[in-house]
């Protein structure tokens, strides 16, 4: 289904989001998968075998299981002994034994039921571990492609809601299915036993039961999850607009978006009442079924007392153990809805674990090599030909040529979209080049081993990235092993020690989510800093584009002179004081180098660079 696909509603034509005002849901590959998929022996055998590191205990968990399912026939089964037995023959002495057993084995029934309940806990436990670290490992390796292809959202969904089908399949619907399978089998033997012509006719109402009981819940859990899938367009709305809610005032659009909302509500209660109707007429229904069958069991039961050929003591037997032969026929149905559940999200969790890499390192990939001398650290880049496309259908560099000498900065420089962030993409090795040769110091960009480079590289974006937790943890994330002193070094070189040290609580101020709790300029120092302490080689700037007061820019621009100071660097360039002091300029439309040189030179081009200054500096420009 797409996102414009038309909604079900209980009542009324369909509808598509738009229609109902709703956000696009946000859809990738990875989303609108079955909710259910049927048993599969491959996927089961591997969940198994991620219980092996805890054996022992699984296999206690099993024999606990085993004999436990056997156990509540037995109490069943004793309570209608001891009505036939020893109450109807009017034998106290044999009473109080057998209700001390009775007892004795409800207790121990209940003590194995503690131990079953703990080691189905720890067993969960044990295999979501281990998957979901396998979950974090697999993500961690994929190249920049994949998220952008893939929504955060649906890898978040994997890491939860997935993994937790997962755990409730492993340590309940398993163990519990046993119990609830053991306990009909005894049930059915003891029937059997005891009046086997009766246990015959009870046993062919079994199906039918469980027929009518599927029947049910499946039209309970259709309109259950239409309830659900109605909500999650309320609640994905309801984040939007709180996100938004900037942009909805800045238009004036509350009013208008309070409508939309109240529409989504509408829509969502009606499933609600739809959902309530259904379970009003189908809960009755599921009752009216046992009764029905307690009726059949009266009426055959009374004609064979009354014919003799059964002992009321031992229908009043019968009547227990049926009890524990059907108790488990509703439960069992939705133990196998869950195993169901289970396996289309272990499915979905082990094609993410198993997803190969579009690319990666050649395994004779070697690490970048470091500088001789601190102060030639920067590395010579040279793009050869190269070509580049996200996608094979849309090319979006074109032979794109150039060298940089060690140390130096290059500014790119054109309208949006024309490929200058792709040129960075390429050169930090985030992606590969279709057709062309990218060379560091050197050497093929694809042999070099990307960690190593990625560790001699540093980045400020744009968005100014903080990861929650203090100022010096993030500057700290640039290299991990720095020490404190390493980080006052870093802020004191850079110059900015004192805008830190005037916070409330200095390098220790909570950065807030996301960075929400500094200003722009404070994030953005925290930036140059995290890139500055790992003393790269190569520095990749998409230079800011928001304006900042006269002092803190300042401030800033002299921190990146630091930051730039020998190692060579490249900036998608804003600012014209950046352009000027880069070594070299290159100007892309349509990802294409159309010009080239330094500033000065591409002035005196009077081509397109020249025009863009022209206007830039225009008196009228903003
Ligand atoms: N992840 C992506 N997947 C597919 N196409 C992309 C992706 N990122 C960019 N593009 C496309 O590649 C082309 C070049 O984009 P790029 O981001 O390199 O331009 P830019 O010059 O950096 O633009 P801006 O100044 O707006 O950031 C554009 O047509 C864009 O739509």
């Amino acid at each position: 289904m797409s996102a414009m696909d038309p909604i079900r509603t209980p009542s009324g034509p369909p509808r598509t989001p738009r229609d109902l005002g709703l956000v696009r849901l946000r859809r990738d590959e990875e989303e609108n998968e079955a909710r259910t998929r049927p048993l599969d022996w491959g996927i089961l055998q591997r969940l198994f075998s991620y219980t092996r590191p805890i054996a022992a205990k699984r296999n206690a968990l099993v024999a606990l299981t085993l004999v436990r399912s056997g156990q509540l026939p037995a109490l069943a089964w004793m309570v209608g002994a001891i009505i036939s037995g020893p109450i109807s023959g009017h034998d106290t002495s044999t009473l109080t034994w057998a209700v001390l057993g009775y007892l004795a084995l409800a207790i121990s029934t209940d003590f194995l039921f503690h131990f079953r309940q703990r080691f189905a806990q720890e067993l969960g436990e044990s295999v979501v571990n281990r998957l979901r670290g396998e979950i974090f490992a697999a993500v961690q390796r994929q190249p920049m492609a994949f998220f952008h292809r893939v929504k955060t959202g649906s890898i978040i969904g994997r890491m939860t809601s997935d993994v937790q089908t997962l755990r409730t399949g492993i340590q309940d619907v398993f163990f519990v299915s046993i119990v609830q399978l053991g306990q009909m089998t005894c049930a059915a033997l003891l029937m059997a036993w005891t009046d086997w012509v009766m246990f015959l006719i009870i046993a062919g109402l079994a199906p039918v039961l469980w027929g009518l009981n599927h029947h049910f819940r499946g039209k309970l859990s259709r309109d259950s999850r239409a309830t659900q899938e109605s909500f999650s367009r309320v609640t994905a709305s309801l984040a939007e607009s709180v996100g938004g809610i900037r942009v909805t005032q800045g238009f004036v659009r509350e009013r208008h978006n309070a409508g939309l909302f109240r529409e989504l509500v509408a829509d969502h209660a009606s499933y609600n009442m739809a959902l309530a109707r259904t379970s009003a007429v189908l809960q009755p229904l599921l009752e009216l079924n046992s009764q029905f069958f307690i009726s059949c069991l009266l009426l055959l039961g009374g004609w064979r007392a009354f014919d003799g050929a059964m002992e009321v003591a031992d229908l009043i037997q019968f009547f227990f153990l049926a009890n524990v032969f059907f108790a488990p026929i509703q439960t069992l149905g939705n133990q196998f809805n869950q195993a169901l559940i289970a396996m289309a999200g272990a499915e979905r969790v082990f094609r993410l674990i198993d997803r190969k890499p579009e690319w990666s390192d050649p395994p004779d990939a070697t690490p970048l090599a470091e500088p001789n001398d601190a102060e030639s650290a920067g590395v010579t880049v040279e793009f050869d030909r190269v070509h580049f496309g996200y996608t094979a259908d849309k090319p979006v560099l074109h032979d794109i040529t150039f060298a940089a000498t060690a140390g130096q900065s290059i500014a790119l420089v054109g309208h949006t979209g024309s490929g200058k962030s792709s040129i960075l993409n390429l050169v930090t090795k985030f992606y590969p080049p279709t057709s062309g040769t990218i060379r560091l110091d050197g050497r093929d960009l694809s042999g070099i081993d990307s960690d190593s480079l990625h560790r001699r590289m540093g980045m400020v974006t744009q968005h100014n990235f903080l990861f929650s937790g203090t100022i010096r943890d993030n500057i700290r994330r640039g290299r991990p092993d720095a020490d404190d002193a390493a980080v006052r070094a870093t802020i004191d070189q850079l110059g900015c020690a004192d805008l830190f040290d005037a916070l409330p609580r200095g390098l220790d101020t909570d950065v807030g989510e996301r960075g929400s709790g500094l200003s722009l300029g404070q994030r953005q120092l925290v930036c140059i800093a995290r890139a500055m302490i790992a003393n790269p080689r190569l520095i990749v700037l998409d230079e800011a584009t928001s304006s900042i007061d006269a002092v803190t820019e300042s401030r800033l621009q002299h921190a990146l002179r630091v930051l730039l100071a020998g190692r060579t660097s490249f900036i998608v360039a804003h600012r014209l004081s950046t352009i000027r002091e880069a070594d070299l300029v290159l100007v892309l439309d349509q990802g294409r180098i159309i010009e080239r040189g330094t500033h000065h030179e591409l002035v005196q081009q009077a081509g397109t660079y020249a025009e863009l200054y022209r206007q830039f500096s225009s008196p009228d420009a903003t």
